[in-house]
């Protein structure tokens, strides 16, 4: 066998591959356990066959840890020949004798069977539980996108359409706001995806009054999103909205007013990953709308769909060109990866029905051809805005166009400076982290009221792509308590001052306190020599705790661009590396511009973040193969 040979001193690589920082021990420890499960070696070749099997499985494992559903092995070994093999000493076996091997291990199964790993055609190797997600939430998204509802009253809804979306004068081209409405009417499952400003909620908010005013039974509706922040901004949305739209009251009742976490909705438990409702005890829904989808990974996505009746809508709300999510899978990227155009039928259907003049159809490659709208038009950033400029020029990866939107200085609202050294950090940002910051402090020296306190604290945040390292969040943190301790504006001397503002980084679901919640050190009312921790909840309540109580924290005055996903500032400073790194990636600098609601400055080395524009992250799934290949053309896994 000619692969045997490929791995010539090493049977075992696992080891050499923790050692290289490649694999970690939880890795190591399922492949030995998938060895041991495989059963006993032959004499010949059989320590390569199982130290195959075991790196085959361990790669599966770590891919899930790094975001991907499952490690395409093909892939993987392209990748590691061109990038890895020589530094680190280790030849993957030939690609064709791995799989083939790989295929009659007792403990690796075709797609549909029940073993510990599941190899698809394409070399895709699963964990059995990831592969059982990608599969059960292809099929039901599709089975969802494909059910059409029957509509009783076409006037009423044709009526309601035009009432509801009358035509803003500022649009050109479809109005596709008033489509999506129309496709949320139509369908059990609609996608809409969108920039900053594109007016998801507000589109959002008017699907739920039409459809509330289409049936006289009253629907049930829940409004939910995958993080507490993006719950609290979506239910502050839709309060503030809903008033606008002048409802009858009986239709205004059934938006609710309150959005929750997925979790919270599904009915977490803690150390479970069991919710309360599923499949078998579904969620007593007839509407579920979900905001910020692009952060909500494979899991929770397919436990989400299993737990709703196949009766009620689903809305799905996000930017598909953000950062996926921090859990494995890209859902919403793969859902809209080929959206675009409806099919004929229903491009004449949805003519009809809200007089817009929309492109040909093409003829459907997947019922969710159907089911997706893109809002293209951002009320946010108009034609003289460099926010939207800028985002533009990123999404469609045009390095060149986006360094020099930055450095020309023609727009008021992005600015660009170099930062080509670390050394060069404290002086370059001291001046924007001041006046940043500072009328935050000043509120806090006014001791002016917590919510107070909170807006301006929200107004400016300085983001960076990494977490260590002199360009990383915990240094900058550093250096933004030291420049504004000697400013005046804070006294940093005891770890918890007064002003101090503190991220929570792991869930305590006995406090109620969650990864992402923001809270800030103030003096505590009942004893002002103290302080305590004030959060604000999404109900604008205030909960304070003393320090002590607090689980693990980090100081926030800078965030990593993951962590500020669904969030967004008046103005943020973004530091980028001065060298390449794997996480700087075209997504990561569209989510951390489109953070800004007025204001974006970028510090870093133009190369560097060219080189970040031009790089696309691609996560390893078989989803978007499952969603959108014909069936028949001998694609399908
Ligand atoms: N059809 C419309 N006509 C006029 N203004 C609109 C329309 N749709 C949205 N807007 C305005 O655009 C702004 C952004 O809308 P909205 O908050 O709904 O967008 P979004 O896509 O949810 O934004 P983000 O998620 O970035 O906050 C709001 O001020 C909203 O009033």
């Amino acid at each position: 066998m000619s692969g045997v040979s490929a791995i010539p001193n090493l049977a075992d690589p696992l080891p050499l591959l923790r050692e290289q920082g490649v694999l970690t021990d939880l890795d190591i420890h399922f492949a030995r356990l998938m060895g041991r499960l495989a059963g006993p070696v032959s004499p010949e070749n059989g320590l390569a066959v199982k130290g195959r099997l075991e790196l085959a499985a361990a790669l599966a494992s770590h891919a899930t840890g790094q975001g991907d559903i499952c490690v395409n092995l093909r892939q993987w070994t392209r990748r590691w020949q061109a990038s890895m093999a020589e530094s680190v000493g280790f030849a993957p076996p030939p690609i064709s004798d791995w799989l083939e091997g790989l295929r009659v291990s007792p403990v690796v199964g075709r797609p549909g069977q029940r073993q510990p790993l599941i190899l698809d055609r394409r070399g895709r190797l699963y964990l059995y539980r990831y592969w059982g997600y990608e599969q059960q939430l292809a099929a039901d998204l599709l089975e969802r996108a494909s059910a059409e509802v029957e509509v009783t009253d076409e006037a009423r809804l044709q009526a309601d359409l035009n009432r509801l979306f009358p035509r803003p004068p500022q649009l050109e081209g479809p109005d596709w706001q008033k489509v999506a409405a129309a496709v949320a009417a139509l369908k059990r499952l609609c996608v809409i995806s969108g920039g900053p400003g594109t007016g998801k909620t507000s589109t959002v908010l008017r699907i739920l009054a039409l459809l509330s005013g289409q049936t006289d039974r009253p629907l049930r509706i829940a409004l939910a999103a995958p993080t507490g922040k993006a719950a609290a901004r979506l239910q502050e949305s839709i309060r503030a909205a809903k008033p606008g739209l002048g409802l009858a009251s009986e239709h205004a009742a059934q938006i609710p007013d309150e959005a929750s976490t997925l979790h919270r909705l599904l009915g977490s438990r803690p150390d479970s990953v069991y919710f309360r409702y599923n499949a078998d005890n579904p969620l007593p829904l007839d509407l579920l709308v979900v905001d910020e989808v692009s952060m909500v990974g494979l899991a929770l996505m397919a436990k989400t769909l299993e737990a709703l009746p196949p009766e009620a809508r689903l809305i799905l709300l996000g930017d598909k060109d953000q950062l996926a999510s921090v859990e494995a899978g890209s859902v919403l990227g793969e859902i809209c990866a080929r959206a675009g155009r409806f099919s004929p039928a229903f491009q004449a259907k949805l003519v009809q029905l809200t007089g817009e003049k929309l492109p040909e159809g093409r003829d459907a490659v997947s019922p969710l051809t159907d089911a997706i709208v893109l809002l293209r038009y951002s009320f946010r950033f108009g034609a003289t805005s460099g926010i939207g400029a800028l985002a533009r020029a990123v999404n469609r990866g045009q390095s060149a166009e986006a360094v020099g939107l930055l450095a020309q200085g023609r727009y008021g609202d992005i600015g660009w400076r170099l930062l080509a050294d670390s050394a060069g950090l404290p002086e370059q940002l001291a001046t924007p982290v001041v006046a940043g910051f500072a009328p935050y402090l000043h509120a806090v020296r006014e001791q002016a009221a917590p919510s107070d306190v909170f807006t301006h604290f929200n107004r400016f945040r300085v983001l960076s792509a990494l977490r260590s390292g002199p360009f990383g969040v915990e240094a900058l943190n550093r250096l933004c308590e030291t420049v504004l301790h000697n400013r005046g504006l804070l006294d940093s001397r005891q770890p918890w001052y007064v002003g101090r503002p503190v991220m929570i980084v792991r869930n305590d679901y006995n406090l109620r306190l969650f990864n992402g919640d923001i809270g800030i050190a103030l003096p505590d009312p009942n004893e002002p020599e103290r302080v305590k921790v004030f959060f604000l909840g999404s109900d604008g309540l205030l909960r304070s705790f003393a320090p002590a109580r607090l689980p693990e924290h980090e100081t926030v005055y800078a965030m990593t661009v993951h962590k500020s996903q669904g969030s967004e500032f008046e103005r943020i400073l973004v530091v980028t590396p001065n060298e390449p790194s794997p996480v700087l990636s075209r997504e990561l600098i569209y989510t951390a511009l489109t953070r800004a609601k007025a204001e974006a400055s970028f510090y870093g080395v133009p190369a560097v973040f060219a080189g970040a524009v031009e790089r696309r992250l691609q996560r390893s799934s078989g989803l978007r193969d499952r969603l959108w290949v014909e069936p028949g053309s001998g694609s399908r896994l």
